[in-house]
């Protein structure tokens, strides 16, 4: 499989690609029809925050299967185009935080001390001592908008240089932000109270342009205002307004309205503006980290199906992923086992979890027991990210219930299917840690492994039926692996599943279906 890379990473990160055994092709600073040209036959797409993955991109892209973010934006991709297309798209959040506060930091003192003006004019010959006063930060007040992973570290790092801490981040518990010495505010409050002011929102449509006149209207005379997340979330000709008047004495951006960033740009040729090209992540140590997960998270999906740090699948990882795996795996087996079970457009899935297994987040459960649903019809088109716009596409009615309780397992995950052909249940334990166990198929109690090329058959349970089923498959030279029968004997029925080595032909499978007592059997390939 091969992985193209279309933005700088840190050699690390290649290695470990190459390692796993994937092809790579580093081709940087494509033009888009370059672009669009190159990504056709890859498997796995890495970027920073150069290229922009459009609907275009992600149409030409006829393999991709992951886009891997090294680092944390992703305001360039269309994440509901890769969606569409069952494209996993991750990123690698953290890696580049401590880099990004830094810098804020960084552009903070040096807008203060005027330290780029400074050593421009010393560039040019000048020794201007006066002209280059500027003032502490120490005992004035930061206003950080979005105190999240970036947000918290410039809190702690200010409190550091004796500065004072509001925040507004509508989405933070307050006791978080008060374990960080940070007083939560309103924005109209953070605006009367802060002397230096620091975005570090993502771009959302709610953010596009928040600080704007208005918002500088609102804020103190003579305070500084500095974006190191993204650009947009300034609006950069209200801020060059501000800038002139004297209302913003000084700002200071990382991030632009358009990058790369030109000269055509004012806010360039003013003396109180400051700026980098877009550097918050780039660092030895930030750079070593976003390769080093982003290599990892794609080498671990393309070769062994895992999901990290995914945006647009529900994420497991650490602890969660170590108690939450069993059931991901048994739930896509026994969503691909009632698929083979499945006669008629399917129009209800009810997924139930018991005991245990209530207790945790069940959300990428749900998912892999969709995705098992619909491989069957679907194949490769289907995977984690697409199995629930699939099923709602379908028009397929999905429910989940939780009980605390379970009668017979300490944990038991049920499954029901109503379709135009009746409803079908089946459900399915861990035992221990991690060994799947099928438990029920509708009103047959076994315990079967589920996995490999099983038969499922319905019979009548009366004398030499069994024995005629083992008759028939052997003189086939069909190996029976394993065997388990379900008897329901109110109505003198068995169900009967086998385990072989092999697929049985569908010769075999219609001298089966002849046999005297056989009333269905249906292969199931799981
Ligand atoms: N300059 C760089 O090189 C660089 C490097 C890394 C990250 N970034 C950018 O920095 C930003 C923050 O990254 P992070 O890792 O801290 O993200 P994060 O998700 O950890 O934090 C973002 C915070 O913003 C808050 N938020 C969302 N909407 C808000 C709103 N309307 N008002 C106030 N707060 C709001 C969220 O609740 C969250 O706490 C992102 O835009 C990211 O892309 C830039
Ligand atoms: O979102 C990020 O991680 C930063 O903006 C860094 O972007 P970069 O990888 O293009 O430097």
């Amino acid at each position: 499989m091969k992985v193209l890379i279309t933005d700088p990473i840190a050699r690390e990160g290649v290695d470990i690609l190459r390692q796993a055994g994937l092809e790579v092709e580093e081709r940087l600073g494509l033009a888009p029809e370059a672009l669009l040209e190159a990504v056709k036959d890859a498997d796995g797409l890495v970027i920073r925050s150069n290229t922009k993955v459009t609907a275009e991109v992600v149409a030409a892209a006829d393999r991709l299967k992951v886009v891997g973010r090294a680092g944390t934006g992703l305001d360039n991709v269309d994440i509901e185009a890769c969606n569409k297309r069952g494209i996993v798209v991750m990123n690698t959040p953290g890696g580049n935080t401590n880099s990004a506060a830094e810098h804020t930091v960084a552009m903070m003192l040096a807008m203060s001390r005027h330290i780029p003006q400074a050593t421009a004019s010393m560039k040019a010959g000048k020794w201007e001592k006066k002209r280059f006063q500027g003032q502490e930060v120490a005992g004035k007040t930061l206003g950080i908008i979005g105190i999240g992973r970036i947000g918290s570290i410039v809190a702690e790092l200010v409190q550091g240089l004796r500065m004072k801490v509001v925040a507004f981040d509508p989405h933070i518990r307050p006791d978080l932000a008060e374990k960080l010495g940070v007083e939560l505010v309103d924005l109209d409050e953070l605006c009367r109270r802060a002397d230096y002011i620091s975005v570090h929102t993502p771009l959302l449509p709610e953010t596009k342009g928040l600080l704007n006149k208005d918002l500088f209207d609102r804020m103190k005379d003579g305070v500084m205002v500095l974006n190191c997340a993204r650009g947009g979330i300034v609006n950069e000709a209200d801020l060059y307004a501000a800038l002139k008047s004297g209302k913003v004495a000084a700002a200071a951006l990382d991030v632009f309205e358009k990058e790369p960033t030109t000269l055509e740009n004012p806010l360039l040729g003013l003396d109180n503006f400051i700026c980098t090209p877009h550097l918050g992540a780039s660092t030895r140590e930030a750079q070593e980290n976003v390769a080093v997960a982003v290599a990892n998270q794609i080498a671990a999906y393309l070769t062994k199906g895992e999901v990290r740090n995914a945006v647009n699948v529900p994420s497991v990882g650490g602890e969660a992923l170590v108690r939450l795996g069993p059931f991901i795996r048994l739930g896509e087996k026994l969503g691909a086992f009632l698929a083979n079970m499945q006669d008629g457009a399917m129009e209800e899935v009810e997924i139930g979890y018991l005991g245990d297994v209530a207790e945790y987040d069940t959300a990428p459960v749900t998912v892999a027991v969709l995705k098992g649903l619909m491989a069957p019809y679907l194949r490769e088109e289907v995977n984690y990210v697409n199995a629930p716009i699939l099923a709602r596409e379908r028009g397929i009615k999905v429910t989940e219930a939780k009980s605390q309780t379970s009668e017979d397992f300490t944990n038991l995950l049920q499954v029901t299917v109503r379709s135009g052909g009746g409803t079908n249940l089946v459900a399915g334990t861990i035992f221990g840690k991690k060994e799947p166990r099928l438990v029920r198929i509708n009103d047959f109690r076994l315990e079967a492994v589920p996995e490999g090329h099983m038969l499922l058959i319905y019979n009548e349970d009366r004398p030499g039926v069994i024995g005629r089923i083992g008759l028939t498959l052997g003189e086939a030279g069909v190996n029976i692996a394993r065997m388990q029968v379900g008897q329901d004997t109110g109505h003198h029925r068995n169900v009967i599943l086998l385990t072989m080595d092999e697929p049985v032909s569908p010769d075999v499978l219609a001298r089966l279906q002849e046999q005297d007592g056989v009333t269905s059997a249906r292969p199931v390939e799981l």
